[in-house]
């Protein structure tokens, strides 16, 4: 089988998939899965093109960074047992920081990604393991040509005003402003939604990328115009250990007052915050959502509170609101958020069925909505091989 691998390497998990290209590539994968746990015990879920599904430990120890490789050989491993015939004709990887230049998909070479590595202090829990895969592709199969696709890329539409902070010019010249990051979500959602709600996807739109980390985006025309990510994948949304949107006086107050240095503050704001700091509890929407402690309750009620805040701005951006889209992990699964956003929203002419609701339907929106309001399940691996197969002509 000739086949595109694809790699999405998260803090915390990595996941995979095998797409056959003959005349046209796949439109599903023959092989995907994902390694979950990294850090802790990991642990691999693999679904092969008959169904079927395996779930193992990674045998694995030592540091972050030795764990991802050790996943990354599982990885191989498992592609060769279920594939011997394998023939991998180009590898495709998420990259989370393009910086300013990389406004499309490309081509990975060695000064690529010497580029790339620059940008790893701007996406920390992200941008380390991404290039570690790419390097272990290189090592293992050096002829197999490598394409980087970059959330920040489908951002690079926006108007500059959108990208802008107001820092004092030499500084923003340095390239310090807003990229904004889920970038091969919104364009996989972005494509879906002309067939499930008809010329509205050419509006006013606001898509909520829903995730262990999460943002929004504002979209005209298919195009971003706005996102709640800024300069990091830290600004915005409440996430899993994330803070989202905080008044940096707090951290002023914290490095004067409590002595914390950039290292404390990067496991504060990358780590220990978000919905795991505030519920006291977990980072995992599922168990908080079914706690009866207070502590989880607020940690839900702030995600939902935050999510319906920039629903507001980002409708301000965007010059209205036709739709608004839910996707990623919690968006496509927690209807119990999507309802507590929607009733915040209220006061937009939103309203939900609740059944529709329930049952997770592409459509949740009431007959009595001025907004359609739609569940999307995205597809980043499939948009990766796309670009990957686009990018080198397969
Ligand atoms: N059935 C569900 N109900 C509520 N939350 C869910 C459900 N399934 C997954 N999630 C949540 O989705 C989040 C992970 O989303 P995902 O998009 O897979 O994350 P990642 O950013 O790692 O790709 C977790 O908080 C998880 O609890
Ligand atoms: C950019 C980002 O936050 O990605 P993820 O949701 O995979 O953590
Ligand atoms: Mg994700």
């Amino acid at each position: 089988m000739r086949a595109i691998l694809v790699l999405n390497a998260g803090s915390s998990s990595l996941k995979f998939a095998l797409y056959a290209i003959d005349a046209e590539l796949a439109a599903s994968p023959a092989f995907s899965g994902q390694v979950e746990g990294i850090g802790a015990t990991p642990e691999i879920t693999l679904k092969t093109a008959s169904g079927e599904r395996v779930r193992e430990a990674v045998r694995t120890s030592g540091s972050q960074a030795e764990q991802h490789r050790d996943a990354l050989n599982h990885v191989f491993a498992l592609l060769k047992e279920h594939h011997p015939e394998l023939d991998i004709v180009a590898a495709g990887h998420r990259i989370v920081h393009g910086g300013e230049r990389h406004s499309a998909p490309t081509r990975l070479d060695a000064s690529v990604l010497r580029e790339l590595d620059s940008f790893t202090p701007l996406a920390p829990l992200h941008q380390p393991h991404n290039l570690r895969a790419v390097r272990a592709v290189l090592a293992l199969m050096p002829e197999v040509p490598q394409v980087g696709c970059f959330d920040t890329a489908f951002h690079r539409s926006q108007p500059a005003v959108a990208q802008a902070f107001a820092l004092p010019r030499h500084i923003s010249a340095e390239g310090v402003k807003r990229y904004g990051f889920h970038g091969l979500s919104y364009d996989y959602v972005a494509r879906q939604l002309p067939d499930i709600i008809g010329a509205r996807a050419q509006g006013a739109v606001v898509i909520a990328h829903l995730g262990n980390g999460a943002s929004m985006c504002a979209l005209r025309d298919g195009k971003s115009v706005a996102s709640t990510m800024g300069f990091t994948a830290l600004d915005g949304l409440v996430m899993g250990t994330r803070t989202g949107n905080l008044d940096p006086g707090v951290l002023l107050y914290l490095m004067e007052q409590k002595g914390m240095d950039a290292k404390a503050l990067t496991n504060l704001l990358y780590k220990e915050s978000g919905l795991l700091g505030v519920s006291g509890i977990s980072q995992d929407m599922r168990t908080l959502l079914a706690s009866d402690a207070r502590e989880a309750k607020e940690a839900v009620e702030l995600f939902c509170y935050r999510i319906a805040r920039e629903l507001g701005s980002l409708a301000a951006a965007a010059g209205g609101l036709d739709a608004l889209v839910f996707t990623g992990g919690i968006g496509e699964h927690a209807a119990p958020v999507r309802a507590k956003v929607a009733e915040l929203a209220a006061w937009m002419g939103l309203n939900i069925d609740a059944t529709a609701n329930a049952d997770h339907a592409p459509r949740i929106d009431a007959s009595d909505s001025r907004v359609a309001v739609v569940v999307v399940p995205t597809d980043e691996e499939l948009m990766i091989a796309r670009y990957t197969a686009e990018t080198l002509g397969l």
